[in-house]
């Protein structure tokens, strides 16, 4: 039996690219295309606007009541996140959070519906990304108490929305959890002073039609040592999803990490 999987965002940068990669894929038959109530190319069929040709599934607002997906793969924007959550509890439908952005009340919002079904949750869906989270966790505890100065820089596209990323602030908190910086830094400018070893800069830089680099510098007198993951297309993160998607089915109700899918 084949995965029935809807995707929120469809028409999107990363819509565009899961829909295109899961009708490669057999275990996947698209049955949900959906996007903003405002989106022009509501109607129209998802292939089409992604470029692949017909596939029969039209975009629209509301998840139709048949076929019903056996998962949902979101990225889109923190407003229509929290739209689909009162969908997928009500109907008991696990769901992939790729979206970034969220405020701190969002998150909790999302955690408390993965109550009522599965989540997975996570700024960044690439496999090497999820190696260099575990991998900067490492660095930061061997580095602890060394006098070491961590900034993080990542760029993206110019249509990027949200800053700094998701997955820079994913950074900024491992480092924190394991060093105790107490504060985030987002650039700096005039006479701000020597640095303090209490915070962590962060710095967004936004260039054409760059598809996401992060940099994680850990830096003392005398050396450097940077910690660097360049994307060189969107499709790590839309393959990194369609894993997630086939993890999620049939799972319990609960959140779940790239950690989970991956096996890291
Ligand atoms: N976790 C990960 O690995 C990754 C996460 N992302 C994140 O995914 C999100 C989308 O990125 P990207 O595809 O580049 O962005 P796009 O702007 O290209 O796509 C977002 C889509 O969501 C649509 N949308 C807007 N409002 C709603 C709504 N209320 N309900 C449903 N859909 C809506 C937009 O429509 P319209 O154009 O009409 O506004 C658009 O088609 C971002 O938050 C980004 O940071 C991106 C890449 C990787
Ligand atoms: O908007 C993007 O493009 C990306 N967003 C994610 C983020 O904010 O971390 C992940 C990836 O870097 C691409």
């Amino acid at each position: 039996m084949k995965i029935a999987i809807g995707f929120h965002g469809a028409a999107g940068r990363m819509g565009q690219r899961l829909v295109t990669l899961a009708r490669e894929d057999a275990a996947f038959r698209v049955v949900a295309a959906l996007e903003g109530a405002s989106n022009p190319k509501i109607g129209q069929d998802a292939g089409e606007v992604a470029g692949i040709g017909t596939i029969g599934v039209p975009l629209s607002h509301e998840l139709p009541l048949e076929p019903k997906p056996d998962v949902i793969v979101d990225f889109s924007v923190p407003e229509g996140t929290m739209e689909l959550l009162k969908v997928v509890t009500a109907r008991q439908i696990p769901l992939v959070v790729a979206t970034t952005g969220f405020t701190a009340e969002q998150k909790a919002e999302i955690l408390a519906a993965a109550h009522q079904t599965a989540i997975l949750f996570s700024p960044n869906m690439s496999l090497s990304v999820n190696v260099l989270f575990e991998l900067t966790r490492q660095a930061a505890q061997m580095l602890k108490d060394k006098d070491f100065d961590v900034e993080i820089i990542e760029k993206h596209h110019r249509f990027k929305k949200d800053s700094p990323s998701g997955t820079a602030m994913q950074f900024a908190r491992i480092v924190q959890e394991v060093q105790g910086q107490t504060e985030l830094r987002h650039g700096r400018e005039g006479l701000v002073g020597e640095r303090p070893r209490t915070e962590i800069g962060m710095h967004a830089v936004r260039v054409g039609d760059n598809v996401g680099e992060h940099e994680i510098l850990f830096s003392t007198l005398g050396e450097t040592l940077e910690l660097v993951h360049r994307g060189h297309s969107r499709d790590s993160y839309a393959r990194g999803a369609l894993a997630a998607a086939k993890f999620l089915v049939g799972k319990p109700a609960g959140t779940y990490s790239m950690r989970d899918v991956l096996g890291l």
